[in-house]
């Protein structure tokens, strides 16, 4: 399914972030978000995942269609690796969290409580519970902060192989993930703050 956004404004904090924006992401294909700090990429995902309203617009495709993976992986810190996966797939009613465990070399972690875990090990298994959730369409947020090297090539190889599968991907990432993808410049889509009238200002 075509995720498809259209005329889509969005606010945070109550103040308008984005304005008018207007995408399609089909299956098999990867979008990448870029724009600088606070252009509203965090926002936007979170609208998408149905954590937030948008102000006006429209989202097709959307309804529990999408993982969305944020800066905190809502891990569960005494579960161990392996229980936190398998809690997840118990949730989105799959099965198999090897190929998870695979994808992101947890397999020398998987009894490790994740509340002990690196900042990176945390991260990869955050990502490991896109791959349990079953879900088509993966929403993520700055998905390689703390990763290593090594790391972002698993993550990468593991978007890739779900496109691959008819999966859609959209990263917000500032680096480059040598993944095949369309890039959405959101800076053009800044929501116009209202201009004050120059008398009224100074009444
Ligand atoms: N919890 C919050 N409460 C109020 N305003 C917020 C909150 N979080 C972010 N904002 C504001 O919303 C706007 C959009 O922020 P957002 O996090 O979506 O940007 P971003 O493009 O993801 O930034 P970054 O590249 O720094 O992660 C910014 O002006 C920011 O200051």
């Amino acid at each position: 399914m075509t995720l498809r956004v259209t005329d889509l404004s969005i606010a945070r904090g109550g103040l308008p972030v984005l304005e008018g924006l207007s995408f399609a992401l089909p299956p098999g294909r990867a979008l990448i978000l870029r724009g600088p700090n606070g252009v509203g990429k965090t926002t936007l995902l979170r609208t998408l995942a149905g954590l937030q309203p948008p102000l006006a617009g429209r989202i097709e495709g959307a309804d529990e269609t999408i993982a969305y993976a944020a800066h905190s992986d809502g891990i569960k810190a005494v579960l161990s690796v392996a229980e936190n996966l398998a809690f997840w797939a118990r949730i989105f009613g799959t099965a198999d969290i090897a190929p998870a465990i695979a994808a992101f070399h947890l397999s020398d972690l998987a009894d490790r409580p994740a509340g002990a875990l690196s900042a990176g090990q945390k991260r990869r298994l955050g990502l490991a519970r896109l791959l349990v959730t079953g879900r088509p369409i993966w929403a993520l947020d700055e998905p390689t902060v703390s990763l290593d090297r090594a790391a972002v090539g698993w993550f990468a190889e593991a978007v890739r192989a779900h496109l691959g599968q008819g999966g859609a991907a959209l990263i917000a990432t500032h680096i480059d993930l040598g993944i095949e993808a369309e890039v959405l410049e959101l800076a053009p889509f800044r929501a116009k703050l209202p201009q004050i009238d120059a008398d009224e200002a100074f009444l």
